[in-house]
């Protein structure tokens, strides 16, 4: 049984226009997706496709003009706000993307102790920084006293410290130079080894495959294909979604061939498939229904076509 669980996600927000016109923007669609206990599960899909969104409603930290259908569920039971709040929110962590979910006027150390579960907070904490590679002066730093890497894992610590069972990296390494941006991915592969099951959102397929079990492909707020690491190669011929595989093709050690087109904004979306209007297999149907979700080869797609 997976430890977390997506289900039909959909998430619209509410806004008010002109005149006072309410109307409901649709940025995640029937969202689906699964992490087992061990296992690294890449979130990737280009800016808006909807990752940081996902993770703020498995959270429960999505803003109040938010509507949200589908479910949510970890270890087997749904998880509501009552749920959430039974578990203190220790079950389940974020490193989020934006340093700003640090306390510019707390030493960083005080803040990493916070998350500790254990009694002993500075011990932890130093075993931890200790791990991470940050040295003793490390912990008596203000977040702005710190350079981008060391950020980072000052970030990815809290999320050791706090034990959870779920990690949800959100775009842990950008902007990182390629040797701290290796050191970050595999911590962040340990903690799957260590027993948690990870979500890392990245739009960068290159770490992605480097660390994860199973990539999940986003596309306009839905996942468009859920495939293992071992399906990415040669010309994308194992993967099952036209979007994956020309994601794939599009990266710069294979052909580098663009995708022409954007993606469609949430104001604007397409009635049927979301990927249709860019799709070069688009049939009447596609332009018609959105697919549903099926198995092939062993993956999870949404597409017509798909064999
Ligand atoms: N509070 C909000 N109200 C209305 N629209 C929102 C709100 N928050 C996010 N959105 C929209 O939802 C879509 C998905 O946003 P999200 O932050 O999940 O994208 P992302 O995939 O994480 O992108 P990035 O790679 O840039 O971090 C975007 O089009 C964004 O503009
Ligand atoms: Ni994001």
């Amino acid at each position: 049984m997976p430890l977390l669980e997506v289900d039909e996600l959909s998430i619209s927000f509410n806004q008010y226009s002109k005149g006072f016109k309410k109307s409901d923007l649709k940025v995640i669609q029937n969202l689906t997706m699964s992490i087992d206990k061990g296992e690294v599960v890449a979130v990737v899909g280009s800016s808006g496709s909807g990752k940081s969104l996902l993770a703020h409603a498995i959270l429960g930290i999505l803003p109040s003009n938010a509507n949200i259908s589908g479910t949510i569920k970890y270890d087997g039971d749904e998880l509501t706000q009552k749920k959430r709040t039974d578990m203190q929110g220790d079950e389940i962590a974020l490193v989020p993307q934006s340093v700003n979910f640090l306390d510019p006027l707390m030493k960083t150390g005080a803040q990493v102790r916070l998350a500790a579960k254990k009694k002993d907070a500075i011990g932890a904490q130093r075993r931890v920084f200790d791990q991470y590679h940050l040295d003793r002066n490390a912990e008596k730093l203000y977040p702005f006293q710190l350079s981008g890497g060391m950020t980072r894992r000052v970030l990815v610590s809290t999320a050791v410290i706090s034990e959870a069972k779920v990690i949800i990296a959100d775009e842990p390494t950008p902007g990182l130079d390629p040797v701290v941006v290796k050191e970050a991915l595999s911590s962040i592969r340990e903690l799957a080894d260590n027993g948690s099951a990870v979500m890392l959102i990245t739009h960068d397929i290159g770490s992605a495959l480097s660390i994860a079990d199973k990539i999940a492909v986003f596309y306009a707020g839905t996942t468009v294909e859920i495939a293992t690491v071992k399906d990415f190669y040669g010309k994308g011929e194992a993967l099952r979604h036209p979007y994956s595989k020309a994601l794939w093709r599009a990266l710069p050690q294979n052909e580098f061939l663009p995708i022409p087109g954007s993606q469609p904004e949430a104001h604007a979306l397409p009635n049927g498939c979301l990927f249709e209007p860019r799709c070069a297999f688009a049939t009447a149907q596609c332009s018609r229904e959105m697919p549903a979700v099926k198995t092939v080869r062993g993956g999870m797609v949404r597409c017509f076509h798909a064999t």
